[in-house]
């Protein structure tokens, strides 16, 4: 596991991207994400956050502009490369059915062309289920025979086996009950936090966003509307649009205050 305890710092340089037929997904998005920061991107349905977070990893390709990591532009990596430098968690996990959970934790070394000999392969399976606190012995199971939550575990240990040092998460807890929820969120900031990742999490929660992250972009029609510390969102920042996410949240948990009493 690299100890590497520091993320590369994520700038988006100008980004655009227009959908053929459509108005501008992302439009001109500039902005720096700092090394080790845990950002939150937020925002309505079709507001561009899966698209700006999908051209870090060139997913999606800009129609204008371009992405950093650190010092580099990731069009001068190979796309296999840059992809073994970025973990990537989406909502359905994607794992194949007809491998093992073992297997489905292995696949990116394999396809970053690394071809550890089994026992070095077996034993960083091993380490990556105690990371995301899965027992040993499910590495022989088919995902099928996992909870929605374990299969979300199995995404992240896929997602860090090549030790990225940047996480990016688009609605990895959406299908997910609020108590798997809540602890899968806790397990990834943790997860940050020991591994010293950057980590950018696409989510529609903005409790989720001021609970886990740093920093809250919030997004709207291509643009990032706010740019805000939890901290300053809770006191009242980033305008009408952010405040009326931060309502609701807060306005629950009035009433489950007033309730209580
Ligand atoms: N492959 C595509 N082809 C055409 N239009 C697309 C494509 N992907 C996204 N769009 C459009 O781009 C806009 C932004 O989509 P995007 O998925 O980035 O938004 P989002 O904020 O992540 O939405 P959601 O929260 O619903 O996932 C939307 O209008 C969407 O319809």
């Amino acid at each position: 596991m690299s100890l590497d305890l520091s993320g590369p710092a994520v700038a988006f340089h100008r980004i655009a991207k227009h959908y053929a037929g459509g108005s501008a997904a992302v439009d001109e998005v500039t902005l720096t994400i700092a090394g080790g920061s845990f950002v939150a991107l937020v925002g309505s349905s079709g507001s561009g956050k899966s698209t700006l977070l999908k051209m870090i990893n060139r997913l999606v390709e800009p129609t204008a502009g371009h992405v950093t990591l650190g010092d580099h532009d990731v069009r001068d990596q190979a796309s296999h490369r840059l992809r073994r430098a970025i973990g990537y968690v989406f909502q359905n996990v994607g794992l194949f059915p007809h491998l093992t959970v073992a297997e489905n934790i292995a696949l990116p070394l394999r396809i970053a062309g690394q071809r550890p000999p089994r026992e070095q392969r077996e034993a960083r399976v091993g380490e990556m289920l105690d990371l995301v606190d899965l027992p040993r012995a499910l590495g022989s199971r088919l995902p099928d025979a996992l909870s929605g939550g374990q299969r979300q575990r199995v995404g992240v240990a896929r997602a860090l086996v090549t030790g990225p040092q940047l996480l990016l998460l688009d609605e990895p807890f959406g299908a997910l009950d609020p108590i798997t929820r809540s602890a899968l969120g806790d397990a990834v900031q943790a997860l940050h936090r020991r591994l010293g990742l950057t980590t950018i999490m696409v989510t529609h929660d903005m409790a989720e966003a001021l609970l886990l992250a740093d920093r809250i972009l919030v997004m709207d029609h291509g643009r990032i509307i706010a740019d805000e510390t939890p901290a300053a969102l809770l006191a009242g920042d980033g305008g009408d649009q952010a405040q009326a996410l931060v309502a609701v949240p807060r306005d629950q948990a009035l009433r489950l205050a007033g309730l209580a009493r």
